[in-house]
């Protein structure tokens, strides 16, 4: 006799959700006695008169049922759903599960007794109409594709005509809910105007497939399409882990082009890029804990190498570790080490006696500067700032400890051209700044980023890693970079590098080619936006249309390839008169709001009211602003929370969330407003302030991403304010 296959469907996990606290316990304890055995006599099955003659019914308890598919063939048990009695009934009743007969998928579509979803309104009778009928009644129909290609993307026989029949793209996402993800994006790639040869590249199957068994349920599962949506239960803590979050899908549920980049073996490094919300760091998690997995199973219990997963900001690496502990079991967390980028470093320099690492945002480092600058001859011809600037961009980033090296180093990037004199009269602030820095015993945080490097080859460090993960690598340097290179031996599953270039909020271009990181063959890219509605999406796309951004190496990368399949209202942009009439308007949105909600939901399945206006995030450019704006609604009796600088957010917390635009990276809430985007507050005042023209768009660029980056973070709503005189970027 066959193994048993037990399985659970994303639908189910979602109607788990939905029914109350106290009977989940129940549907818990069935859920268990079913995996242990779905034969078991005391799980009362039952026959339904559904129009799916493979659905049953289960006892919950007197007041629940759970739908199973149980086919004819074969040893498979799937959960498809539970609710009451009737309502579970009645979705059995309305549905039919299918295996799809080219791609081999198994596909959940409405049963074929309930009426046909109607994509015109020319339709005259209840039967399916052939393709022939339905495109007679019709001039333009939106594809012009042979039924034998809408079968290879995975558009179910009995949906073949209404395809053919639609004339635009409304039509085409009236009929979303009834169409199978990878169906329906394929479509939505071909409605945007993507060739079909690429659409059936992506997501077709071959023109001349292998046979499909369709009685084969236990292979259809095994099918990248299907795992989209159906779990096989292997273990009972995974078990757990699922019931625990039914809504957190992407622990269990990758996108066919997300489980590629995370389940296999590369022959070196990869980057992968992505839209914002395309899922980049779920990718980065899963495949952290498929080579932890490798490394329990690979190597002795004695040898402790680790996979390090790295980010930019301490923040974002308190989210992830937060995260992998959802994902993760604990053999496979003791595997992984999160540490953002700026900790890794101190880490690895830290002796005793070495100079402290000094950051940018520290007053001391400005006052040492400020010192330096007074103690030399400045050229009357360069501001100040250009000094600065070339110190950040071209003397630390080339670790230049000397005139020559200086007179030597590339100055690619710089707007401003310097000759050799230029140069020799320059030099000598960077030569005080450093004899300024070494007498106060500091050290910048790039030359602590090249003394790694340096002990590295030396061979006095002890940290190596197996494999290195690197999310948000935009932000990265070309030396933060070319330490993690040094830190991972050149091969097999080496680096593994997510980012998006229009999320660059902090740092500078930087290739990876010229880091020794060689990605030839090995760059891949995420499309489909898991987060925003397509309506934020391209919202926020457009803050940054006409803007070069490159894809972290030497080429450049756009963000017309990319698409959400969720609709909602267009983001609103509201301009007021002055702070407090912005202000009066925000409070009774956000009041109303939080009343609106009640009774919902939450995204994630919270039940708690409080965590309600956790749900809810108010963000703004500067820490200041955001000071005032906290005031401002405190004094309308809107409570707040800001959010911490180096803490997860801990969302049964009450309080309206509140940020700053730089905060909000890597978080996401349902609602989102931005305020004050008003002029001379984003872009910040100091982007402009530079005479370098190169330097001014880099910044120019920043600000955008930020407004962009910030606008991304909605799932739902999207509010942006202003008062006074808009921002220039609102004004499209
Ligand atoms: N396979 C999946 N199934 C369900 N949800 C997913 C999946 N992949 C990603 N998501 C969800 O999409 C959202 C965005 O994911 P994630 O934060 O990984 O994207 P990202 O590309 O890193 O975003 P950003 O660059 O904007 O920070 C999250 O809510 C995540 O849970």
């Amino acid at each position: 006799m066959s193994e048993i296959t037990v399985a659970l469907s994303q639908e189910f996990l979602e109607a788990y959700a939905r029914i109350p606290r106290r009977k989940q316990g129940k549907v818990m304890a069935m859920v268990t006695k079913f995996r242990e055995n779905p034969r078991s006599p005391g799980l009362n099955y039952e026959t339904l008169a559904t129009p799916d003659p493979n659905l049953r019914s289960i006892r919950v308890d007197d007041e629940y049922r759970a739908i199973v598919l149980k086919p004819k063939h074969g040893n498979v048990y799937v959960l498809m759903w539970v609710d009451k009695h009737d309502d579970a009934y009645t979705w059995a009743s309305r549905h039919q599960i299918d295996i799809h007969p080219q791609t081999g998928s198994l596909q959940i579509l409405a049963s074929s007794t309930e009426q046909s979803p109607e994509p015109t309104t020319q339709k005259t009778s209840e039967a399916t109409p052939s393709s022939e009928e339905v495109a007679a009644t019709k001039s333009q129909p939106l594809f012009s594709i042979r039924d034998r290609e809408l079968l290879r993307l995975g558009v179910p026989e009995s949906m073949v005509a209404w395809i053919n029949a639609l004339t635009n793209e409304a039509e085409l996402r009236a009929l979303a809910s009834n169409l199978p993800e990878e169906a329906l994006e394929a479509l939505t790639f071909l409605s945007q105007g993507e060739p079909l040869d690429v659409v059936l590249e992506t997501y077709g199957v071959p023109d001349q497939p292998q046979a499909i068994d369709r009685e084969d349920f236990a292979a259809a599962l095994k099918r990248p399409d299907s795992q989209r949506r159906f779990r096989v239960v292997e273990e009972e803590r995974e078990l757990e882990r699922m019931l625990q979050a039914p809504l957190a899908h992407w622990r269990v549920f990758l996108h066919p082009s997300q489980r590629r980049l995370v389940e296999r073996d590369w022959n070196g490094a990869v980057r992968v890029l992505g839209g914002a919300g395309t899922g980049k760091t779920v990718v980065a998690m899963h495949r952290a804990r498929w080579l932890a997995r490798r490394l329990i199973e690979q190597l002795d219990s004695r040898d402790d190498r680790r996979v390090l997963m790295t980010t930019f900001t301490r923040n974002l690496a308190t989210d992830i570790e937060q995260h992998l502990h959802q994902l993760c079991d604990t053999d496979e967390l003791a595997r992984i080490e999160v540490i953002n980028i700026d900790r890794l470093v101190s880490r690895l320099v830290r002796q005793p006696g070495a100079p402290r690492l000094i950051y940018d945002s520290q007053k001391a480092y400005r006052d040492i500067w400020d010192l330096a600058l007074q103690m030399c001859p400045m050229d009357p011809d360069l501001p100040a700032s250009f000094y600065w600037e070339e110190w950040k961009q071209v003397v630390l980033p080339q670790h230049v400890l000397t005139r020559q090296d200086y007179f030597r180093a590339s100055r690619t990037g710089r707007g401003v051209a310097l000759n050799r004199r230029q140069r020799a009269a320059l030099w000598p602030v960077f030569e005080e700044m450093r004899s300024q820095l070494s007498h106060a015993r500091l050290r910048p945080f790039e030359d602590g980023v090249f003394e790694a490097i340096a002990m590295d080859e030396r061979g006095e460090l002890k940290s190596r890693f197996a494999h290195i993960i690197v999310d948000e690598a935009q932000d990265f340097g070309t030396e933060t970079l070319s330490l993690l290179r040094h830190l991972v031996p050149e091969g097999e599953n080496d680096l593994f590098i997510v980012g998006d270039g229009h999320q660059r909020i902090y740092g500078r271009r930087a290739a990876l080619s010229r880091c020794g990181i060689n990605i030839r063959g090995r760059g891949k890219k995420l499309r489909i936006n898991y987060r925003t509605t397509e309506q934020t999406r391209r919202f926020a796309v457009a803050l940054l249309e006409g803007q070069e951004i490159d894809d972290l190496d030497e080429g450049s990368d756009g963000q017309d390839d990319y698409l959400s399949l969720l609709q909602g209202q267009a983001p609103e942009v509201t301009h007021y008169a002055d702070f407090d009439a912005e202000m009066d308007a925000l409070a009774l949105r956000l009041k109303s709001l939080i009343t609106d909600h009640e009774g919902k939901a939450p995204h994630d399945g919270r039940e708690h009211q409080e965590s309600r206006s956790a749900d809810c995030c108010v963000t703004a450019r500067t820490q200041r602003l955001l000071d005032q704006v906290a005031n401002a609604l405190a004094a309308r009796g809107v409570t707040t929370r800001p959010l911490s600088r180096n803490e997860a957010d801990d969302p049964e917390q009450p309080g309206i969330r509140l940020a700053t635009l730089h905060r909000v990276k890597g978080l996401e809430f349902r609602v989102m407003y931005i305020v004050c985007v008003n002029d001379g507050v984003v872009p910040a005042k100091s982007a402009s302030r530079t005479e370098d023209p190169v330097e001014r768009k880099n910044r120019d660029i920043n600000e955008r991403a930020l407004l962009h980056v910030a606008a991304t973070r909605a799932i739902e709503r999207l509010f942006i304010t202003s008062s006074g005189k808009p921002s220039g970027f609102l004004i499209q």
